[in-house]
């Protein structure tokens, strides 16, 4: 165990968040059932530690709560057995849809009780998060708990307030995404990481978006984060690297 592992590293299904090279996401974007399967197919391929599912893209493809259940077991189906992280991304926070009501529960719960998901993303400022959190957990499904911030760059102590407030909720891996305006911004979101890191005991993801953030993605395990978001096909946010190219340059970052 190095400084910067995680004190309660998460695993599912064999993958463990929070120890190591930080581990590969990649999401899925599709808005239909059908697509979703097919997507999956060069997702599988790749062998990616984890899968995201979006499943903002597909409510926003119009299916309803039945059609996004059946078509969660068919991607798990096809998942081949990789660990599967869902994921509702509401419009507040760069996803597809508003959803700023009782839906984003009843979504997660539905998904929850079909046991299609073995790890949930719950957004931090949701007006059911508590609520999300206690039903996966009842689940015994941990939570990466998020915050997004598509403008801008918060400063640094409100960076480590946001992933401090996500670990008092009860979450299980802390996440934000920012976005850099400047080279600083990168910087600002490196050290909060790494000060936040050192504080708790939970793994912790954290990024910069688009060109000015890609450091962050590659090399954001120096500094404690324990994933990183790459591509086979559609990216799901800006500044999302190819999977090939990532594990390259993490193979490269973490020698040890
Ligand atoms: O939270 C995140 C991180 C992300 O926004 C990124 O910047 O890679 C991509 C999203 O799909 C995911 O849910």
């Amino acid at each position: 165990m190095t400084d910067l592992d995680a004190r309660r590293p998460v695993t599912v299904r064999g993958v463990t968040l929070g120890t190591g090279t930080p581990a590969v996401i990649v999401p899925l974007t599709a808005r239909t059932p059908a697509e979703l399967v097919a997507q999956a197919a060069p997702v599988v391929a790749a062998r990616p530690d984890l899968v995201e599912w979006r499943v903002d893209h597909l409510l926003a493809g119009g299916s309803d709560l039945a059609a996004v259940v059946e078509a969660g077991r068919a991607l798990v189906a096809a998942l081949d057995g990789l660990p599967l992280l869902a994921t509702i991304r509401t419009g507040a926070e760069g996803g597809e849809l508003p959803m700023p009501g009782e839906e984003y529960l009843v979504v997660y719960r539905a998904l929850l009780e079909a046991g299609i998901a073995d790890l949930v993303d719950v957004e931090l400022r949701h007006a059911t998060a508590a609520r999300v959190i206690a039903a996966a957990h009842d689940a015994g499904v941990p939570v990466v708990a998020s915050n997004h911030d598509f403008d801008g760059t918060p400063d640094r102590e409100e960076i480590e307030r946001r992933l401090l407030a996500m670990a008092e909720q009860g979450a299980d891996v802390l996440k934000i995404a920012v976005m850099p305006r400047s080279p600083e911004d990168v910087l600002t979101l490196l050290s909060a990481t790494l000060a936040v890191r050192r504080r708790v005991d939970q793994p912790l993801i954290t990024m910069a978006m688009a060109g000015t953030g890609v450091v962050s993605r590659l090399a954001g395990g120096v500094f404690g984060s324990a994933a990183t978001f790459g591509t086979v096909g559609a990216a799901s946010a800006p500044g999302q690297v190819e999977v090939d190219a990532l594990r390259r340059t993490l193979a490269l970052v973490h020698q040890d």
